[in-house]
């Protein structure tokens, strides 16, 4: 049995003081304790979301991370450092950071295994392009992003690890896949994960999906068998969506 998880992604939003309002108000609603929720956050606003979620069942992540240690890495976080302050998951692989900071397949991979061997459980991102789902590549390019991303990630971590699928032209446009295929590509990387593993490892790996996902459209999400939870952007920037899509991910 997999737990939901829905996991906000605030990318580059929320100021100290608007990351405090929304973890007051959140702190005032009961949520659900069959599914986890989680917050990932800019780095600035980790520290004050862990102080006031410690009591709460919301885990606090981390939207990047460098792969190495620590050192001469000016305006970089490594993955001890956020280990150290009780950060729970870090995402890894998202396709702003592939298009927009040029982060390759192999960094993907690097971040993620540091991430792992700092005791936290990346959110590791894959998805295709409109053109590539035009032209019926979207499985063999999401395929070959999570063999890419979990080289040399054994068998322990990857049963514990979170992917999310995002497909690009789904991000932030209001446009998100239908169930449907988010369901089919989520047990693409299932199979993916059995291939490189075994049937017991894909069974515990938790897939969300992610693209435009908003409250009215979580339910239907769920009712998918592949389908673990949702990497929400933009409707997790308000706290009564975000507790909305929590509550909505009950199975
Ligand atoms: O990129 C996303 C989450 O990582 C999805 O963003 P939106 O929910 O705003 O489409």
């Amino acid at each position: 049995m997999r737990t939901p998880l829905i996991a906000g992604n605030w990318k580059m939003n929320m100021t100290v003081s608007q990351a405090a309002d929304f973890t007051d108000e959140l702190l005032k609603i009961k949520l659900t304790d069959e599914v986890e929720a989680a917050l990932c956050a800019p780095f600035i606003d980790l520290a004050v979301l862990l102080e006031k979620l410690q009591d709460s069942s919301v885990a606090v992540g981390a939207q990047n991370v460098y792969f190495e240690q620590a050192g001469a890495y000016t305006g970089e976080v490594s993955a001890p450092m956020l280990a150290d302050i009780g950060i729970k998951y870090v995402i890894t692989g998202h396709s702003e950071r592939r298009e927009l900071f040029g982060e390759t397949d192999a960094d993907v991979n690097k971040k993620s295994l540091a991430v792992i061997e700092s005791g936290m459980t990346p959110i590791v991102c894959v998805g295709e392009t409109a053109d590539e789902r035009s032209s019926k590549m979207h499985e063999q390019k999401v395929r070959s992003q999570v063999q890419a991303a979990l080289e040399n990630v054994g068998a322990e971590a990857a049963a514990d690890l979170v992917i999310a699928y995002e497909p690009i032209w789904a991000i932030g446009t209001g446009q998100s896949a239908t169930s449907d295929d988010a369901n089919e590509m989520c047990a693409a990387i299932r199979s993916e994960i059995e291939k490189l593993y075994d049937k017991n490892t894909a069974d515990k790996v938790r897939i969300l999906y992610g693209g435009s996902v908003k409250p009215a459209t979580i339910e239907d999400l769920m009712s998918k068998n592949d389908v673990d939870g949702a990497l929400v952007g933009g409707a997790s920037l308000k706290t009564a969506d975000f507790a909305a899509l929590v509550e909505g991910a009950v199975q």
